[in-house]
């Protein structure tokens, strides 16, 4: 990754911390809004969103407000296969924190579910430009986990930040998987 994506990130990551309360609550109604309003917003099915962290867009308010037959799920970390597996999740049930401090379900084997499981995946980015490219935390797990299924395989995966994230133009790598959208608090975006 080049220098520039570093920077890219770390100024952002600090841009979307500086962000005040008010502000991220009032964003976080706004993204639930342009989020159940996609042409393929999930219906039924696992969908997968994540805890937010670190100034990331918080997905409560969304949450909160899909369909009754969608099943909310948080990623666990594979560390083996280095990808994302992901465990239905409800307030109140047990987290524990992954090698990142990211609060994660505590789950027994037989909860895992795969990507290919999942109807939606929502991904929390640094950047991203108008075109629906991402860029995230830099550890590749979204690409590699959306990666390694066919097209047709792979839920409808769309990234959630604020529109400060928004930049000119990211250049796209080879292994990164296009987003069917990006939602921010005012706005969708599609390739
Ligand atoms: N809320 C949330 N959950 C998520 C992600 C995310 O970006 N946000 N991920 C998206 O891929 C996966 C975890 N991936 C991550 C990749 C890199 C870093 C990272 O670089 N963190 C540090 C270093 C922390 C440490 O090593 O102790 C950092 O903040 O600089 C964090 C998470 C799955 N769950
Ligand atoms: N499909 C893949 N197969 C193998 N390696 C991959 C794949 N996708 C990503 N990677 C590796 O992951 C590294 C980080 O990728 P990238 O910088 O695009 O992450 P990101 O999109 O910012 O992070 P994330 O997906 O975790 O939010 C890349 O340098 C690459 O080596």
């Amino acid at each position: 990754m080049s220098s520039s994506a570093i920077e890219l990130r770390k100024h952002m990551r600090d841009a979307r911390r500086a962000l005040p309360p008010d502000t991220r609550l009032r964003a976080a109604n706004g993204v639930a809004e342009q989020l159940l309003q996609l042409p393929f917003a999930p219906q039924r099915g696992y969908v997968a969103g994540y805890w937010a962290v670190d100034g990331e867009m918080p997905l409560h308010a969304w949450q909160l407000q899909l369909p009754a037959e969608c099943i909310w799920c948080l990623p666990v970390l594979d560390d083996a296969s280095g990808t994302l597996k992901f465990v239905p999740w409800r307030v109140g049930d047990d987290t524990a924190p992954n090698k990142f401090g990211i609060p994660e379900p505590v789950f027994s084997a037989s909860a895992l579910l795969g990507a290919a499981d999942m109807a939606f995946v929502a991904m929390p980015l640094t950047a991203f430009d108008a075109n629906a490219h991402r860029i995230g935390m830099g550890g590749g797990w979204y690409d590699r986990t959306l990666g390694a299924l066919s097209a047709q395989a792979r839920p409808r995966s769309v990234g959630v930040g604020y529109e400060i994230q928004r930049v000119d133009a990211i250049e796209p790598q080879p292994w990164d998987i296009r987003c069917d959208a990006i939602c921010t608090e005012s706005r969708s975006y599609f390739p």
